[in-house]
């Protein structure tokens, strides 16, 4: 991954605040990226996705906690918005919550085709922790409420900026007004992008 920000393991030295950090924990022998997140100290496992590179995983399915504090505080930080946009699956939480904290109405873009989807649309996508190209699908139901909606496009994570790209297609195919794009983390090179509004940098892990 060409200039892609990492750090390494060996060294536990991180490159965006420019100092030897301590951050890297190893628990019953896992190694475990320790982090705050909206107030929440977590750690996250440190997961191979090739044969140089760990990633951080980040899951807030299931953490009510994080997903409450981070909607809170990426509402803080976003511009007025209609509708909060997402894709399948683990930005479903967090749209959910800044939907219920804030405008009331939130869609997910899903990753596979359900019958009860009618006169679907897609386009592709590959994030950085699947090996392979998805589809991303929005039903009529849901894309018909996009036309002139100021739109907030939320995610979990950002890392590659594709699964970001992806749902910015399907929301200008439907004349969506994209107000903002946020993300609890940006991850590697997303965290020096302006374009997004993210709570925390995550580092990509070198395996050296
Ligand atoms: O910027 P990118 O490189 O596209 O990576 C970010 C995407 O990756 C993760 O989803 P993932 O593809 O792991 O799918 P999941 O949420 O269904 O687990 C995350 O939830 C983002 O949607
Ligand atoms: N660090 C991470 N954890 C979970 N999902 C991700 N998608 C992209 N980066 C991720």
């Amino acid at each position: 991954m060409r200039g892609a920000k990492l750090a390494s393991l060996k060294h536990n030295y991180c490159r965006k605040a420019g100092f030897f950090v301590n951050q890297i924990k190893t628990i019953d022998g896992r190694q475990y990226y320790h982090m705050t997140i909206a107030g929440c100290e977590r750690d996250l496992p440190l997961c191979p996705i090739s044969d140089t590179m760990n990633i951080a995983g980040f899951v807030m399915l299931g953490d009510v906690e994080i997903t409450k504090a981070s909607a809170a505080e990426l509402l803080k930080r976003c511009p007025e918005h209609d509708v909060v946009v997402t894709a399948e699956t683990k930005g479903i939480p967090l749209c959910y919550e800044m939907a219920r904290q804030g405008c009331g109405r939130y869609i997910v873009a899903r990753k596979s085709l359900k019958s009860y989807m009618r006169n679907p649309i897609h386009v592709q996508v590959k994030s950085i922790t699947t090996d392979h190209v998805q589809e991303l699908y929005l039903a009529e139901d849901d894309y018909k409420g996009l036309k002139g909606k100021r739109v907030l496009i939320v995610d979990d994570v950002i890392s590659t900026g594709e699964s970001l790209e992806a749902m910015e297609k399907l929301v200008e195919q439907f004349e969506g007004n994209i107000v903002g794009r946020a993300a609890v983390l940006a991850e590697g090179d997303a965290q020096d992008r302006k374009d997004i509004i993210f709570l925390e940098p995550l580092p990509l892990f070198s395996k050296e």
